[in-house]
């Protein structure tokens, strides 16, 4: 059960049998979330690993039929953990009443701003009208969280309205959101595109999620995880995430991306001579 209001999550009440008496419970801070879900909608915690979908909705309450938490054992839902609504039109634009009491402090003191969520050249619009407001200034950067599907479709319009002010702007591939937003299958294709259309604006942008993370986090990498960090070098920024090896994978990073600039300007191959198979000349 979600609740709108915000209460201390709480698993579910069993009887000796396993019935349920009293579902689990958490709370979901957007508050438009209870009025925009609809029976039918599916919804995911926790980056996907738990997914579900809605069977009942109130004012007050979403009642959520879990139909994947892994296997037999299932998975625990810890606190702060994402809560994603692929298919519902949230009806969320722009701002909340928190992002605009912080750009009070980041109109004066940031030198970079981040937009979550981006879904259409409204949102931009917004942003760009809170930071006017607030005499914020014209070297202040915007970068565009792409995560979902409208804002992958409209980026085109999205990148425009972004280039109506000074500002500079750059976009972020955020991979995690994305991944959930819009199914694991397509996030290959999508990132690629969004590449290809920041490429061809002048917008730089940022490789997000997930860079080499088996390797901050254990000190070991995947082979998977070494080409994804290549790719990396397709933007002008990559992110890592936090991890004991972070500063391996720092690292490593700075390696892989040396030896793939020799191969790859952003998304074209260099065709040099491959040195390395001159012997068979
Ligand atoms: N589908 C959506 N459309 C619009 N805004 C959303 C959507 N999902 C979440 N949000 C907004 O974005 C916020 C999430 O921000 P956050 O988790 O910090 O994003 P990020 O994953 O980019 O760090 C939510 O509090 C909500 O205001
Ligand atoms: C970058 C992302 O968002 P967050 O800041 O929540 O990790 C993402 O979803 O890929």
């Amino acid at each position: 059960m979600l609740t709108r209001e915000s209460i201390l999550g709480s698993p579910a009440v069993l009887d000796k049998s396993g019935n349920i008496i009293a579902p689990a419970r958490v709370s979901c801070t957007l508050e438009q979330v209870f009025d925009a879900a609809k029976i039918g909608d599916p919804i995911k915690f926790d980056e996907g690993k738990i997914t579900g979908v809605i069977s009942a909705v109130s004012s007050s309450e979403i009642c959520v039929e879990i139909t994947d938490a892994g296997d037999h054992k299932g998975r625990k839902l810890r606190g702060e953990k994402a809560i994603n609504l692929p298919k519902t039109d949230l009806a969320v634009c722009g701002l909340t009443a928190k992002d605009t009491g912080d750009l009070d402090f980041v109109a004066t003191n940031g030198d970079i701003v981040a937009l979550s969520f981006v879904n259409g050249p409204s949102d931009v619009h917004c942003l760009q009208t809170e930071l006017r407001n607030r005499g914020a200034p014209e070297n202040l950067g915007i970068v565009l969280k792409i995560e979902t599907e409208l804002g992958f479709q409209r980026l085109p319009a999205v990148l425009l309205q972004a280039m109506e002010t000074r500002n500079s702007v750059g976009v972020m591939v955020a991979r995690g959101d994305m991944a959930v937003e819009c199914g694991w299958q397509r996030l290959a294709e999508m990132q690629d595109q969004i590449l290809v259309t920041c490429e061809a604006s002048h917008v730089p942008t940022i490789w997000a999620t997930q860079v080499l993370e088996g390797m901050a986090k254990s000190g070991i990498p995947s082979r998977a995880e070494i080409t994804d960090a290549a790719s990396g070098s397709r933007a002008e920024c990559v992110m890592l995430n936090k991890g004991p090896h972070i500063m391996e994978a720092v690292s490593s990073l700075d390696d892989i991306l040396r030896r793939e600039a020799c191969h790859r300007r952003k998304n074209h191959a260099i065709m040099h001579p491959l040195s390395h198979f001159q012997s068979f000349q």
